[in-house]
């Protein structure tokens, strides 16, 4: 199996438009996503996730660099890797007056999926439109259209699903509806790649994660290595309110919480906990209950991406 995707010194550079002078939106980014999995593409506001996203979907053209979807190079076979992703867009654009099966219909044409491979039915039913089929696209809710673009996505039925934050701003069931559809297309074998502001979604959610920012990746890496990135833990001890901050080994930080509890963040490669808790009995502060937290990925996203 091919390399569901391969980028190597991709380049973008907005042309100077009025007072606003040329961006470099990407810095030569080298980037490779494994077929099968669940990529996350992470960022800050700015950092490069849609320009590159819409470099993949044909939609914006690079500066420079070489772009292969699925093996197919997007300059040598241009038909064959469009053919091989779908996107689903951030922008809720639809034309008002088709229904969602029109639309679907409407794009299977456009990518030249013959009558007799089509499945609206099953693409409607897929995102619980089915009722919604023949309606106005005008009277459909804004999840409904979501939905609508979930299944427009997915017509020529691409080895590479595209999500541009699938779950901005939509309800619970939504999501959750959103998230069991991925990972059952995923567990049918399509490779997942979606851009998100929720680091909780992108943790559980995604095998992988890139990191760019300031439109360069400046981590890629296992969720799992790149939550054990942070040589950090915390164990926050409920003492019972006792004050001030016991003397504790180099590399422990001690903190008051506004609950009363006392947090102390150390290294796990240097320090144990028990030498945190030895020190904490031998200045004679009680322990009364003890908790240990993790760092998670939003503590990863901010250590990385500061300037
Ligand atoms: N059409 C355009 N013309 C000029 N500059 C652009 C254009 N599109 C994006 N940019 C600039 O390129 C940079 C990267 O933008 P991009 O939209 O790719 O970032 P992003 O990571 O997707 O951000 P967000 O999370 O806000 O969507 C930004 O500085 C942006 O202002």
């Amino acid at each position: 199996m091919p390399d569901a995707i391969q980028i190597t010194g991709l380049r973008k550079t907005y042309a100077a438009q009025g007072n606003a002078p040329a961006k470099d939106a990407l810095k030569g980014v080298d980037l490779t996503i494994r077929a099968g999995s669940i990529f996350g593409l992470l960022g800050p506001n700015g950092a490069g996730k849609s320009t590159m996203i819409n470099i993949l979907a044909g939609l914006v053209n690079k500066t420079a660099g070489k772009v292969s979807i699925w093996g197919f190079d997007q300059d040598v076979n241009p038909r064959q890797s469009r053919a091989a992703i779908g996107v689903m867009p951030q922008e809720l654009n639809m034309d008002p007056f088709f229904s969602p099966r029109a639309s679907l219909e409407v794009q299977a044409g456009l990518y030249g999926v013959p009558k007799s491979e089509r499945w609206t039915d099953e693409l409607l039913a897929l995102v619980g439109l089915t009722d919604q089929g023949n309606a106005y696209a005008r009277n459909l809710s804004g999840g409904m259209k979501r939905r609508l673009l979930l299944a427009k996505a997915l017509v020529h039925r691409p080895h590479i699903l595209v999500l541009d934050e699938p779950t901005a701003g939509v309800d619970i069931t939504l999501r959750e509806m959103l998230w069991k559809n991925v990972r059952r297309l995923n567990e049918q074998g399509m490779t997942i790649i979606l851009t998100t502001h929720y680091l909780e979604e992108a943790e559980q959610m995604c095998d992988e994660i890139a990191i760019i920012n300031h439109g360069q990746v400046v981590v890629r890496q296992s969720t799992q290595d790149l939550l054990s990135r942070t040589d950090g833990k915390t164990l926050v001890l409920d003492t019972g309110g006792a004050v001030p901050h016991p003397p504790l080994p180099a590399g422990a930080r001690p903190e008051t919480r506004p609950d009363g509890r006392l947090a102390i963040t150390y290294p796990p490669s240097r320090l144990r906990a028990d030498q945190i808790l030895d020190a904490v009995r031998a200045a004679g502060v009680p322990i009364l209950d003890v908790a240990a937290e993790q760092p998670d990925l939003e503590d990863v996203f901010v250590e990385l991406t500061r300037d």
